[in-house]
């Protein structure tokens, strides 16, 4: 089977100081998995390692591959810009654009060269759509997005990705900024979007890992202990360190 990520004996280094030490993960197409794990043990940095995030941090240095549709995109010749349009991010805060609804989706199909108004339109309500955004502000399109709440950002954030056409999303904590209510809707958009995307997430709820992945990765000190179905995890984990973690034994 070809993943749609495979990442192979991962390292990485800041500084001297070794972040992840030779993971090796496999995502298969349409799933969402969560990566867990106690505070620094390294899953945002293997996340950003999944669109080259990390290439904008001085000092790090990379060994290992990571393979996207079968190509490894730490290769010399990959186009990082054209990587992130495939892979693309959003982050613990939302981080709209100090612009109108309408041109923080408009942005990036703008930037890859799409100026046809119609077809602007068109992605415009795709991607809100797509990011069940459209009917809460369709009558509002051209009203600055800082006024929107927070959950209603980071689903304009979402949109915005999906108006590029990505592949993969990566999702940094995506609700730890979020109400409950938000939270609940980021959630079932998510598992919306498995049905075109294939998501990675990192969450410290996990409550939340078991109610929206398919599978979960299990970090700790920058080794991936255990990756398995998500309820094997939760219910019968293989390895004890998994079974403490995931039953508040440290952490
Ligand atoms: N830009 C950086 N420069 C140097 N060290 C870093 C940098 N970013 C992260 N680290 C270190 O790498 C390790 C892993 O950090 P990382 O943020 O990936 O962990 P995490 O599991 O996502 O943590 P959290 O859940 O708190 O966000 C930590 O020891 C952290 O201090």
């Amino acid at each position: 089977m070809e993943y749609t990520i495979a990442a192979k004996n991962l390292k990485l280094y800041y500084g001297e100081s070794l972040a992840l030490k030779g993971v090796s993960l496999n995502v298969e197409k349409n799933t969402v998995v969560a990566l867990i794990g106690p505070s620094g043990c390294g899953k945002s940095t293997f996340l950003k390692t999944l669109n080259r995030m990390n290439d904008l941090v001085e000092s790090v240095r990379i060994e290992g591959e990571v393979k996207l549709d079968g190509v490894n995109i730490y290769q010399p010749n990959t186009d990082v810009v054209e990587l992130r349009k495939r892979v693309g991010m959003v982050f613990q805060r939302p981080n709209p654009f100090p612009m109108s609804i309408y041109d923080n989706i408009a942005y990036g199909p703008r930037i890859h060269g799409t100026n046809n108004k119609k077809v602007l339109d068109e992605l415009v309500e795709k991607s809100l759509r797509g990011a069940a955004l459209w009917d809460e502000v369709k009558d509002r399109l051209n009203a600055s997005a800082m006024g929107m709440s927070g959950g209603q950002q980071q689903r304009l954030c979402i949109a915005r990705l999906l108006a590029v056409e990505p592949e993969v999303l990566l999702m940094d904590e995506p609700c730890s900024a979020l109400d409950p209510i938000s939270t609940m809707k980021i959630e079932e958009l998510v598992t919306e979007l498995k049905e075109k995307y294939t998501i990675v997430m990192v969450t410290h709820n996990m409550q939340q890992a078991a109610r929206v992945s398919d599978y979960t990765a299990f970090f700790l000190s920058g080794e991936l202990i255990e990756h398995d179905k998500t309820d094997v995890i939760f219910t019968r984990p293989s390895n004890q360190k998994t079974e403490d973690y995931i039953t508040g034994r440290f952490g």
